[in-house]
């Protein structure tokens, strides 16, 4: 597995320097493996990890290349990578037309989250062209390094997951400003509505790191009370619909490109 030399295009920004520092830290790949480009030219990576801030001289040297650049930037980003593996994190830009722009037959388009930071993202994952067993195998433990990660059975699956998955904390985080803003508005101080709000959202999540989440709702449902109402509210308001709608407008941004 060692064995391949990854390029990060844009490996000091959010997502590329975590999934750099993973893959290096749990000794996935060698510094001598790694490149990383910027437009800095500032590298905080430790010795043995090259920074180019040449693309191209970047490109050449490696097997598999990241893409870990934003969308509008990727309209500027000129190199040939004909022969190499492409892997695109970028939201809203169609295998087609990575392979246009960069010449490459192999693209890969993942969609992490910003959970890559403590490494528990999600990573659905799918593949265009001749990805070979070895580079498939590769690819998915690339993305193990910070979380968990799926191949998918078809592009479009990227683009609605890139609403789901891809928004990684920003349904929780506004589900939780949501409660904070409603108990002050309700009465309770400011600083017992956000530690409850976090308690919600940050304790309850972890617990569903191992439990069902229907049979969570079924047990405390059964008391008939607090949580029921509040609960038999949000199903008459239907909330699976307005989840469901957010998801696909955040899909349809994905679908039509940026
Ligand atoms: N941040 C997130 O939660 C998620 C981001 N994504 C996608 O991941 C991609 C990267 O996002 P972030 O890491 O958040 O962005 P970011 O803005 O933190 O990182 C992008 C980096 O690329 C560098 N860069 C831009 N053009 C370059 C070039 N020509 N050569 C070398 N470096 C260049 C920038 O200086 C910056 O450091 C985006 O396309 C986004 O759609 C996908 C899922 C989640
Ligand atoms: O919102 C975005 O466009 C990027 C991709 C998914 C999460 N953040």
């Amino acid at each position: 597995m060692e064995n391949r030399t990854l390029g990060i295009i844009g490996g000091t920004g959010w997502l590329g320097r975590a999934i750099a520092e993973a893959a290096l830290d749990s000794g996935f790949i060698g510094p001598d493996r790694l490149l990383i480009s910027n437009r800095s030219g500032v590298s905080t990576f430790e010795p043995g990890v090259r920074l180019l801030a040449d693309n191209q001289q970047l490109v050449d040297l490696s097997d598999i290349v990241v893409l870990s650049i934003r969308p509008e930037q990727f309209r500027e980003l000129l190199i040939n990578a004909r022969g190499k593996v492409v892997i695109s994190l970028m939201a809203g830009v169609p295998a087609a037309a990575i392979s246009a722009a960069t010449g490459a037959d192999v693209i890969v388009r993942a969609m992490p989250n910003a959970a890559v930071e403590i490494r528990q993202s999600f990573t659905p994952w799918y593949s265009v062209g001749k990805l070979v067993e070895h580079d498939r195998q590769w690819v998915q433990r690339l993305f193990e390094c910070v979380g968990s990660a799926d191949e998918v059975p078809e592009e479009d699956c990227i683009d609605y997951l890139s609403a789901l998955s891809g928004t990684g904390p920003a349904f929780p985080a506004m589900l939780q400003m949501a409660l904070t803003n409603q108990a002050v508005a309700a009465g309770i101080p400011l600083v017992i509505a956000q530690r409850a709000a976090q308690g919600v959202v940050v304790g309850g999540g972890q617990m569903l790191a191992s439990r069902d989440p229907r049979q969570m709702i079924e047990s405390l449902m059964a008391y008939r009370g607090v949580t029921a109402a509040a609960l038999q509210s949000m199903a008459d308001q239907n909330i699976e619909s307005i989840v469901g709608r957010a998801v696909q407008a955040g899909a349809e941004i994905a679908r039509k490109g940026m």
